[in-house]
């Protein structure tokens, strides 16, 4: 695995990656912010403001680019663009990355597929416990709710510690974690509640400790989900889920979620990989009438994106 250039790309210079970027470099990593949806050999320098929960901001010049501009890259590799560009982009990085490692940051379920078709040796899955929305061109609003864990796809122990390592700064901690497939299973059951919930009621991420109705609604596609999960041999405890659910209300109220800032910028959601996928795996085991409330969630929250768009046009 290529470790010791101790370079950290960074590819999707959105609302994560811009943070992540801007954190690395302040703690005196090699990093380079790579744009995922755009690969035209350009090359840019920004300064990117991160603005933390008391106020404080975090800033540094940082300096953005294509993936064309780089012949092979040699270092640690961390996707943090939308997951719907993960086909494209294996098929690009597999002849630059060599034995590099992966690190997915995206929320989401059969995310790492692509990189598996196209035989990547080294993958790494974390799970984001923040949130980061972007307030206008420099400016990045952060609020880091947990540590993140990463665990291993296809690599190995040793080489996930280093990439712990190399990815913790003091704003954003990152923690080994042996069970990651429970961990992706939970955010994933979570963001099909809140991503779904959210968007349809136009709300901030408060909602569901602010109202038992939205707790309810919760509480009753949690349970859906933890039975496609339970045939799939993971096993979650619904009150551990429902406790997740809350913390991460309380702790990012008044942020909106990605799909809601999606749908308003006229742009994909990612609901393919939360509602759809747990109710194609549910189709797959002839469950598909246990969730049909994530169903018609993840359905109601596509019609909204396409109305939005048609609106817009
Ligand atoms: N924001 C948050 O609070 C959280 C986000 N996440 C996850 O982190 C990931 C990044 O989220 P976030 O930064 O908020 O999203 P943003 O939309 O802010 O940024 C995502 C970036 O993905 C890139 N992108 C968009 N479309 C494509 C495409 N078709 N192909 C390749 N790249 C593309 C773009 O990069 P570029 O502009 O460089 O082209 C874009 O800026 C997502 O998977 C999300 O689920 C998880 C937890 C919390
Ligand atoms: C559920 C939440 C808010 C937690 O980080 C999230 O995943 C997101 O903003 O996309």
């Amino acid at each position: 695995m290529e470790l010791n250039s101790g370079h950290i790309y960074i590819i999707g210079s959105g609302a994560i990656g811009k943070a992540l970027a801007v954190f690395l470099r302040l703690s005196g990593r090699k990093v380079t912010l790579i744009r995922g949806s755009v690969n035209d050999g350009s090359r840019k320098t920004e300064h990117i403001r991160v603005q933390m929960p008391d106020g404080t901001l975090h800033e540094a010049e940082i300096e953005i680019s294509t993936l064309n501009a780089f012949p092979t890259l040699n270092g640690i590799i961390v996707l943090a663009n939308k997951s719907f560009g993960n086909e494209q982009l294996a098929v690009v990085l597999k002849d630059k990355t060599g034995s590099s490692p992966l690190v997915l940051l995206q929320n989401g379920l059969g995310i790492e597929r692509p990189f598996f078709a196209h035989g990547f040796s080294e993958i790494y899955r974390c799970v984001l416990f923040v949130t980061s929305q972007i307030i206008d061109e420099t400016t990045v609003r952060f609020k880091p709710v947990a540590p993140c864990p990463i665990g291993v796809e296809r690599g190995n122990s040793d080489n996930l510690q280093h990439i712990v390592r190399q990815l913790t700064t003091p704003q954003l901690g990152f923690k080994n974690e042996e069970h990651i497939q429970h961990t992706i299973w939970k955010k994933a059951i979570i963001n099909c509640v809140f991503n779904s919930v959210c968007p349809l009621l136009e709300t901030d991420n408060g909602i569901f400790y602010r109202s038992e109705t939205a707790m309810q609604i919760a509480r009753r596609v949690i349970a859906e989900c933890i039975g496609i999960a339970h045939a799939k041999g993971i096993m979650l405890i619904s009150n551990d889920l429902e406790e997740s659910l809350l913390q991460i209300s309380r702790a990012s109220d008044g942020q909106l979620i990605s799909t809601l800032q999606d749908i308003r910028a006229g742009r994909r959601t990612e609901i393919d990989t939360l509602n759809f996928e747990i109710a194609s795996m549910a189709g797959e085991l002839g469950l598909i009438q246990s969730v049909q409330e994530t169903k018609l969630l993840g359905e109601l929250v596509r019609l909204k994106a396409e109305i939005n768009l048609d609106t817009n046009l």
